[in-house]
């Protein structure tokens, strides 16, 4: 028996998540009234184009391009918009006015996450955003809620679905970098623009939002050290498959302690070499999975879809049940906890493992000089793997060498590759692969 009024749900942006959203709110907008004691009337769905397709069909007359008047008076906002604005405006607008707001927008949230909690908090509204990360996995409730209690230590995560879905047929298929990408794109994976998928932009948005939550601090996005895939190669993807890898995208959250004993948090995106038996070397298609370490839980795992208009539209809903039972329940909003301030740390201040592939002259003497130049710069040599390369394009008898370090630190690796590069032995630093999941 429902007793409690209905509740304004106003939805901005009907394109690949939001009109499943609306979608599945219209269908099962009954069965959702009853977990949570009111009925979810959706008013309205701000979009630009009155007449653009839509992935779902929906009554043209919830349709509407004044998102303005829509907020006023709703209850609760689902901004699906993405974009840095008018998303952000229309976000402030709503917790302005008393509602609460659930976003997918992690880009937003990355860059003025700190500015909108704020506004929430102010007011004493909510900001959900379990799909703004790994799209349909609970990741952030899991953060924000479960392991409230804990100590979050690292989190290492596949976060892209469109870079995994390309690392994935590059490695399973043979399929090129801008092949598997256009299948990603029909697939709704990828963003508007994917070079900011494809260049780390995205899994370093999310990598902000995880450790901000994890750490209880805010870690601005500029502070995260973001590499993308754009530059790994067919020839690349190839070796790591022989060498016993699989290359993929990660953005890795980690509270630490540099050199000179300051505790801080590192966060970073870039392609990484994971052995084939890792289980994040399973993690196929457009699917994510995030590992979390905590002091006391032990090692967490979530996989599932990371993107997809439908398995976003999932965790969205999800955000709407729990949203509206705090408007029958009634109470005050949970503040984001953020104020542990701990120091970003540089990359310079990580330690990891390497491989690095070279070109060199194949004569004696050449691999004593190489070993020299880790041995100078403190780092220790793992793996040595030598294979002789010939053909036309070698003027003297070439090798390729591929050498995988025990862990060093990201400045003494640094400056042993620049070493190599400029030593008369080698012809060509070929790739700096770091190694993670060992
Ligand atoms: N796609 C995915 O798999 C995932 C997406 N997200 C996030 O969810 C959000 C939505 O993504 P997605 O659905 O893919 O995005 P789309 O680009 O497919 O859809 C955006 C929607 O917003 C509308 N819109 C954009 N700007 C305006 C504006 N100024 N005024 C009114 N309406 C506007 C568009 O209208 P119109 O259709 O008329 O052009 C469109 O309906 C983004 O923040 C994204 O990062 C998060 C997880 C997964
Ligand atoms: N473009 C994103 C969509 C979900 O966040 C991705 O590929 O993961």
């Amino acid at each position: 028996m429902i007793e409690y009024r209905n509740l304004r749900v106003a939805l901005l942006g009907a394109g690949n998540v939001g009109a499943q959203v609306a979608a599945l709110l219209l269908e099962h907008g009954p069965e959702l009234a009853e977990r949570v004691g009111a009925g979810l009337e959706l008013v309205g769905i701000a979009v630009r184009d009155l007449d653009a397709e839509r992935t779902a069909d929906l009554p043209r007359e919830l349709l509407t391009t004044d998102a303005d008047s829509l907020i006023l008076g709703s209850d609760i906002v689902i901004e699906l918009m993405g974009g840095l604005e008018p998303a952000r405006e229309h976000i402030l607008q709503a917790l302005n006015s008393g509602a609460d707001v659930i976003t997918g927008n992690k880009a937003l949230l990355a860059t003025h996450g700190p500015e909108l909690f704020e506004a929430a908090e102010q007011v004493g509204a909510q900001l959900y955003y379990e799909a703004a990360v790994a799209g349909a996995i609970p990741i952030i409730r899991p953060l924000h809620d479960s392991l409230a209690g804990d100590q979050v230590k690292r989190i290492l995560g596949i976060v892209n679905g469109t870079t995994n879905f390309i690392l994935d047929r590059m490695h399973t298929t043979g399929a090129t970098l801008e092949e598997a990408l256009a299948t990603a794109t029909e697939l709704g994976f990828a963003e508007t623009d994917p070079t900011a998928d494809v260049d780390g932009f995205d899994a370093a948005q999310k990598a902000a939002i995880l450790a901000s939550l994890a750490f209880h601090t805010v870690v601005p996005l500029e502070s995260v050290h973001r590499e993308g895939i754009a530059a790994i190669t067919l020839e690349q993807v190839e070796a790591a498959t022989r060498a016993g890898y699989v290359i993929k995208l990660l953005a890795i959250c980690e509270r630490l302690t540099d050199a000179e004993g300051t505790e801080g948090v590192s966060a970073r995106v870039y392609p990484a070499l994971v052995p084939a038996d890792h289980p994040l070397a399973a993690v196929h298609g457009g699917k994510n999975a995030v590992f979390i370490e905590a002091e006391a839980a032990g090692d967490l795992m979530f996989y599932g879809a990371g993107a997809g208009g439908l398995e976003t539209a999932s965790a969205v809903l999800g955000d709407l049940v729990t949203a509206a039972r705090r408007h029958v329940i009634g109470g005050p909003g949970i503040a984001e906890s953020r104020h542990a301030s701990l120091p970003i740390l540089p990359m310079s201040s990580i330690t990891t493992r390497y491989q690095i592939t070279l070109a060199v002259l194949d004569q004696p003497g050449v691999l004593a000089e190489i070993a020299d130049l880790f041995r100078e710069h403190g780092v220790s040599v793992e793996t040595l793997v030598q294979s002789v390369a010939s053909g036309p394009e070698h003027t003297a008898p070439t090798a390729t060498l591929v050498i995988g370090t025990h862990e060093a630190s990201e400045s003494s690796l640094a400056a042993t590759v620049a070493s190599l590069a400029a030593s008369h032995v080698v012809e060509s630093v070929v790739s700096v692969l770091r190694v993670e999941g060992l």
